[in-house]
């Protein structure tokens, strides 16, 4: 055990984490350099593209030390965003220690601070790693005087890189080896050991990815699921070079996967418990909770058709992700779909994005909502995240919903915009403080369903790109909801209807009527797009009729125009939904959907 460490990289979003993994992995020799790949660890095209760590794969580095000696460095990558801390923070239990990436130019921001404090939490050994000194704008001084007063460490002892340009990676791999302790445990005690993560292969099913503490494992013995108590017999265990290696052992203190014909990725929990069913560990590893998923849509096809294809494909990315859940839906307009759920809008944002491009299909998305829960007049709870299901509003006694508390971080120039944009979202000021002579520290209770649509894009905008944010689940809090209908020619939309906040009703349903009325085109007779709460309306926009058929002359023309034009009509027509006599295009759902500056 003694030359093993296990660590991650934590950092707040785009200071470095994945470029120094990579440095990792080049100058241990795990890929060679004409096999350099930028970004070896973010697998998924979209994480590339997007430059945004999703899913954390893990890699065993080998590395003689300074002192002669060979060493395991097991590096636990981490995802990156906030919508995915829990995974985050089982990922860091699996660690003895994490490299702090902090940018030299940006300093000290929110997410540097959430990912100190819970590596701070867990007892981990911190070593602060200034990245980017390579930047004309690096103020490496500037950074150790915040590592100092932000963080509590002693700057001496942080590292200054630039992960871009190769420089100062020996000295990183050096204070691994030196500063992060070894893993400590029993190999002779029962098995148990941390599921940290788990992906799906297509030929192998689902891959475990464990930290043993105590005991060992091997080939044909039987695990035990603490959470659930399901049994599976191993089948294959091993490190994670870039490829997986097979062993015929795993041993306290090691990092590795396992494979024990488990289904999917959804039979596994993260943060759960292994031990052996005929040798069980006393108690299981703290710290465990199940992930509920906090956003839910509901996703349609735009050409029914395609439901069954929807079906296999939400099946198919579900076998890789465990925290997305979806059920069946229907609705008056849009036929069947699915109520699907995910752990934030990113989240949500993945999804989509993979059944468009990854399975081609077309769909309309309704209005991302929270859970709330009802308290009903007889005196029961109930908890909806689908306007569809809002009950009677005579039925209501009172309603909650989820609150976050929020960390912004921002130059006190922008103090003004913030605290104002903070407070326009329902936003309760808790705390702030200024960390050094002109950087604050926020802290705001804010409603979940208001930070889910722009907040964040809004507090970037007018904090000119300075302001950072991270946040945790609060509690729910009493709150004032109204169900908005909008009608189309009278008709209910229901795919439409966005549970809101009492106080934004009105403005909720005035845009989306501007917005539809722009985007659903002219018919032959008026249409009339509607808003309203419970019978009432609230708002009212009218798409004029069209004077006369544009494109008739069009008909007249040679053969095969015409067959172009019928085919493109054929196209669009897919991407329409008949609503009553009106036809709606996709643009028009996604235009109600879409938050934007001018609110
Ligand atoms: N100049 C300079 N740029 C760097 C350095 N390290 C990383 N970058 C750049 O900073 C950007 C973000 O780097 P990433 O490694 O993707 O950051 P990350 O922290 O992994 O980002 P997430 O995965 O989104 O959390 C990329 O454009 C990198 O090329 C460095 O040492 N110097």
């Amino acid at each position: 055990m003694d030359n093993i460490r296990n660590f991650s990289i934590i950092a707040h979003i785009d200071h470095g984490k994945s470029t120094l993994a990579d440095r990792l992995l080049q100058i241990t020799g795990v890929v060679g350099d004409h096999e350099f790949r930028d970004q070896m660890l973010d697998t998924m095209d979209i994480e590339r593209e997007r430059g945004i760590t999703i899913k954390s794969q893990s890699v065993a580095l080998p590395y003689r030390a300074s002192d002669g000696k060979d060493y395991v460095l097991n590096l636990i990558d981490t995802p990156g965003h906030a919508d995915f801390s829990y995974e985050v923070s089982r990922a860091l239990v699996a660690c003895e220690g994490a490299l702090l990436v902090i940018d030299a130019a940006q300093g000290v921001q929110a997410q540097t601070l959430a990912n100190f404090y819970m590596a701070l939490e867990l007892d981990l050994e911190v070593i602060p790693v200034i990245n980017k000194i390579d930047l004309p704008s690096a103020d490496v001084d500037r950074v150790k005087a915040q590592i100092e007063k932000d963080l509590g460490l002693d700057s001496d002892h942080a590292l200054a890189i630039s992960a871009k340009e190769g420089t100062g990676i020996e000295e990183v791999l050096e204070a691994v080896v030196n500063r992060i302790p070894h893993p400590k445990g029993d190999p002779n005690a029962p098995l148990k050991a941390l599921i940290f993560d788990s992906h799906w292969d297509p030929y192998r099913g689902t891959i475990v990815h464990l930290r043993l503490f105590d005991g060992k494992l091997k080939p044909g013995e039987v695990i035990k699921f603490w959470s659930n108590n399901a049994t599976y017999k191993v089948e294959e265990i091993g490190s994670f070079l870039i490829e997986r290696k097979p062993r015929k052992e795993l041993n306290a203190g090691q990092v590795g996967y396992m494979i024990a014909g488990i289904k999917t990725v959804s039979d596994t929990r993260i943060g759960d418990t292994v031990t052996l069913e005929d040798r069980p560990c006393k108690e299981a590893l703290k710290g465990f909770k199940l992930v509920k998923p906090v956003v839910f849509s509901s996703f349609y096809p735009i050409s029914s058709d395609d439901y069954e294809e929807l079906a296999v494909a939400l099946e198919k990315l579900k076998l890789n992700d465990a925290s997305l859940t979806f059920e069946k839906d229907h609705s008056t307009a849009l036929g069947h779909g699915f109520r699907c759920g995910f752990l934030g809008l990113l989240h949500l944002e993945i999804v989509q994005e993979r059944l468009e491009r990854e399975f081609n299909l077309s769909l309309i998305l309704t209005a991302p909502s929270v859970q709330y829960v009802l308290v009903l007049k007889d005196g029961t709870e109930t908890i909806i995240d689908n306007p569809a299901k809002y009950p009677d509003p005579v039925y209501i006694q009172s309603a909650k919903e989820p609150f976050i508390r929020a960390s912004i971080i921002l130059p006190d120039q922008f103090l003004g915009p913030v605290i104002s944009l903070s407070i326009d979202r329902r936003g309760v000021q808790k705390d702030m403080h200024y960390l050094d002579s002109s950087r604050v520290e926020l802290t705001f209770d804010l409603p979940l369903s208001e930070v889910l649509f722009d907040f964040y894009d809004r507090l970037k905008s007018v904090s000119r790109g300075y302001a950072s944010f991270d946040y945790d689940f609060l509690e729910y809090r009493e709150t004032e909801l109204a169900k908005v209908d909008i009608l189309v020619s009278g008709e209910k939309v229901d795919a439409l209807s966005m549970l809101v906040h009492k106080d934004r009703a009105y403005q909720r349903a005035r845009r989306a009527c501007e917005r539809l009325k722009n985007e659903i085109p002219r018919q032959l007779f008026k249409v009339a797009v509607q808003g309203a709460i419970g019978g009432k309306i609230i708002a009212r926009e009218t798409v004029s009729a069209l004077r006369k058929d544009v494109t008739a002359k069009c008909y007249g023309g040679d053969i095969t125009r015409k067959k172009k034009l019928l085919e493109k009509q054929k196209e669009g027509k897919k991407r329409m939904k008949q609503v009553g006599n009106v036809v709606i295009p996709q643009s028009a759902f996604l235009a109600v959907l879409k938050t934007d500056e001018d609110e």
